[in-house]
């Protein structure tokens, strides 16, 4: 690793949120209140993001005036076909979404999406000008066996289109094991694997892996996330359950 590159011109960091299926439109005062911290000036130098449920994408764009993200959990490959009950990460580009989750665990199990799956649908997002936030994480009994950076590995490498940047890649690292769990990592597996993470990409890109923002996810709360943000190469996080409560939520921001 460059170590001069990595303190001076350390990623900003980025809280992205995942509601995943929950939210209806009274969940929107949600992101009023976050759009009022920011505003006031409560958030510091952190980069703002929430995924919510597709059906309220434009109403949060509209809400957030401008000073948060709002994404996508999931988009299809294609721009537009008889693809019933799925989305394009042209119509989320279309409904104002700025990213788009790509990967995630839960979609790998239930939707059985495969490594290409993932690859085609960052190249998808890529090609709608969004942002991938593209998962990885190994699961309990791959941990048990010493396979994680085995799992990650040949995720990032099935996964990760070639012509990644910092400005159209975030890599997200979520132990399957951890999510929703209230279990996690410790500090110190959590800086081997990001570490890793940052080797892969740095063996790819070159300079540019080095600005890609690695995020932990997995049971992050007001409690943990300050231990959890400041581990080496952890630049940021995707959070689940405390996302849904603004207040819980600015809390984790207030953790960087
Ligand atoms: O996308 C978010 C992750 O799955 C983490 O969820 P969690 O914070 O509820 O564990």
């Amino acid at each position: 690793m460059n170590q001069e590159f990595a303190v001076s011109d350390a990623p900003r960091p980025l809280i992205a949120g995942n509601w995943k299926m929950n939210g209806l439109r009274a969940a929107l005062q949600e992101i009023e209140t976050l759009r009022d911290a920011v505003r006031a000036g409560h958030v510091g130098s952190v980069d703002l993001a929430i995924c919510p449920p597709a059906t309220l994408i434009h109403a949060a764009v509209q809400a957030c005036g401008g000073v948060l993200s709002i994404g996508g959990q999931d988009c299809h490959g294609a721009p537009c076909g008889a693809h019933t009950g799925d989305i394009s990460a042209e119509m989320l580009a279309d409904a104002g979404a700025g990213l788009v989750i790509v990967g995630h665990s839960e979609r790998r199990t239930d939707h059985h999406e495969s490594n290409p799956t993932v690859r085609a649908k960052t190249e998808a997002a890529w090609r709608a000008g969004l942002i991938a936030v593209l998962c990885v994480g190994e699961l309990r009994e791959e941990r048990e066996e010493g396979r994680e950076t085995e799992v990650v590995g040949g995720q990032l490498a099935g996964s990760v289109p070639d012509g990644a940047t910092p400005d159209n890649l975030v890599v997200a690292y979520e132990p399957v094991w951890a999510i929703g769990t209230g279990l996690t990592p410790t500090c110190e597996d959590i800086a081997a694997i990001h570490l890793f993470i940052r080797g892969e990409l740095v063996t790819r890109f070159g300079e540019a892996g080095q600005g890609i923002r690695i995020l932990y996810g997995g049971s992050v709360k007001p409690g943990n996330a300050r231990e959890l943000m400041a581990v080496e190469n952890v630049d940021g996080a995707l959070v689940g359950g405390a996302s849904l409560k603004a207040t819980d939520f600015l809390a984790i921001c207030a953790c960087l």
